[in-house]
């Protein structure tokens, strides 16, 4: 017998190597004594109890639809902060709410805010964020956000001075004239492996920079008086089937499955998510019922009708097309170096300092006209060739925003399967009609 072994069994207490075991165990009245003899009881649930809280759990974070058994609806924003980003600075808000655990985010685009020292009708601003906590301080509001115009580096001192002079309306309201144009709104789905490496199977990292390129300098189709807008970056990873489920779907897709046929062969829906939560941000930021509405940026028809039957006024749609398929011409310019993915170059843009995305439409979303964009592309070749290309991909703002257009065969595949097998409403280019699929 080992001698380790029996020096052990002798000890007192003994050894013990259950994490969570209490050695002393309990009395009647539940409490904890310290009586010798041994009484092993767990202070864990049993297994098959634990795997089933997990589960639920689970189903809780994924299926938002069971809103039956949940509790009315309540969304809090908990913090706001200014965030300067390759477009132009926005506020970001981050909300709690009480029907998953996920903290989802909204990017507010309204620059003016920054400027004012009261409150406008017209600004986006977050209502639960605005309100008067119970036993804050002055420094307490400032810290998550809660400031009207912009903080300067001595606003805590004269802030914390008058600590305790909060009343019930702490800033000026002026009413305006309501804005003529409804706000652009995207309702983005998390997707960690489009934002984060640029994953070219989806479009999702170019949508999100390409909505909030859009909210600063207008559409195609509306000349914006002045940036503003809202992205509700809902985290919903994998059409809210969750990140590990989507990594399966895609490889479900390397075998020839369509994004939908992938979904459904692990047991899920084409699509599993639901917008109440999204709706009520919205409404937290001023734009539910008695607002002049949205103009929803998106292709999904799902998500227009789904916000209309939450209550949000949906006045108008702005499609999302990919950058790549406003940029067909060019394959034909044949332009060395700049023929690889994602780079679909704007040199006007470049040479204004290069704050903007690198495409080649213009400001107002249009295309460029062909001749002139390829006159001053080799214009710039010839003058700076290296340079340039530098600038093209080493772009302020380390993520992909700000980054340029997304193309390749897979994402080809997975925009063509949301228009034919999910409704999408966006029309395929001529020349992308034929995807050649691989054997
Ligand atoms: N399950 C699954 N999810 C994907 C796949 N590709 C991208 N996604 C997820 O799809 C979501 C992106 O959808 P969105 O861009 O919000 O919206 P959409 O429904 O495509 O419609 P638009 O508003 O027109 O863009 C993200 O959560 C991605 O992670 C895929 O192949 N399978």
């Amino acid at each position: 017998m080992d001698p380790m072994i029996l020096a052990l069994s002798g000890s007192k207490p003994p050894t013990h190597n259950h994490y969570h075991h209490d050695w002393f165990g309990y009395d009647s009245s539940g409490t904890r004594s310290k009586r010798l003899s041994v009484n092993h009881q767990s202070l864990q649930k049993p297994r098959k109890e634990r795997l089933n809280d997990l589960k639920n759990e689970k189903k809780y974070a994924i299926n938002t639809s069971l809103s039956l058994e949940k509790p009315p609806l309540e969304v809090i924003c908990q913090v706001r902060t200014r965030i300067p980003t390759p477009h132009g600075e926005i506020f970001c808000h981050l909300y709690t709410n009480n029907h998953d655990k996920k903290e989802h985010l909204a990017f507010v685009v309204d620059p003016e805010q920054l400027q004012r020292e009261f409150v406008s009708s017209n600004d986006l601003r977050s209502k639960s964020l605005d309100a008067i906590r119970s036993g804050e301080s002055e420094l307490d509001r400032l810290t998550r956000g809660a400031y009207v115009g912009k903080i300067k580096r001595n606003s805590a001192e004269i802030n914390i001075a008058s600590t305790n002079s909060l009343n019930a309306s702490p800033y000026t309201l002026r009413q305006e004239h309501k804005d003529p144009l409804a706000p652009l709104v995207r309702i983005h789905s998390e997707c960690y492996t489009g934002e984060t490496i640029g994953s070219q199977r989806c479009d999702c990292g170019e949508q999100l920079d390409e909505a909030l390129r859009q909210m600063f300098v207008g559409t195609s189709k509306d000349q914006h008086t002045k940036p503003r807008g809202v992205i509700v970056y809902m985290r919903q990873e994998g059409r809210g089937i969750g990140l590990a489920a989507k990594l399966r779907a895609y490889n479900l897709q390397d075998l020839g499955h369509d994004t939908v046929t992938a979904n459904e062969l692990l047991g899920f829906g084409a699509d599993e998510r639901t917008y109440e939560i999204s709706a009520s941000i919205l409404r937290d930021l001023g734009l539910g019922i008695g607002s002049s509405g949205i103009r929803l940026m998106t292709n999904n028809p799902d998500k227009v009708n789904a916000l209309e039957f939450e209550g949000i006024p949906v006045s108008d749609r702005v499609e999302m097309i990919p950058r790549a398929w406003k940029c067909n011409h060019l394959e034909e310019l044949k332009i060395k170096g700049l023929k690889q993915k994602h780079l679909f170059a704007n040199p006007r843009r470049f040479s204004t300092g290069g704050e903007q995305t690198p495409t080649c439409v213009n400001e107002k979303g249009e295309e460029e006209d062909k001749d002139v964009f390829a006159k001053t592309l080799s214009t710039a070749e010839n003058d700076s060739g290296d340079e340039y290309l530098q600038h093209v991909l080493r772009r302020s703002g380390a993520g992909l925003i700000g980054a340029g257009a997304t193309q390749g065969e897979d994402l080809e595949r997975y925009l063509r399967t949301k228009i034919e097998r999910m409704g999408h409403l966006i029309t395929i280019p001529k020349d992308k009609e034929q995807i050649e699929e691989k054997k």
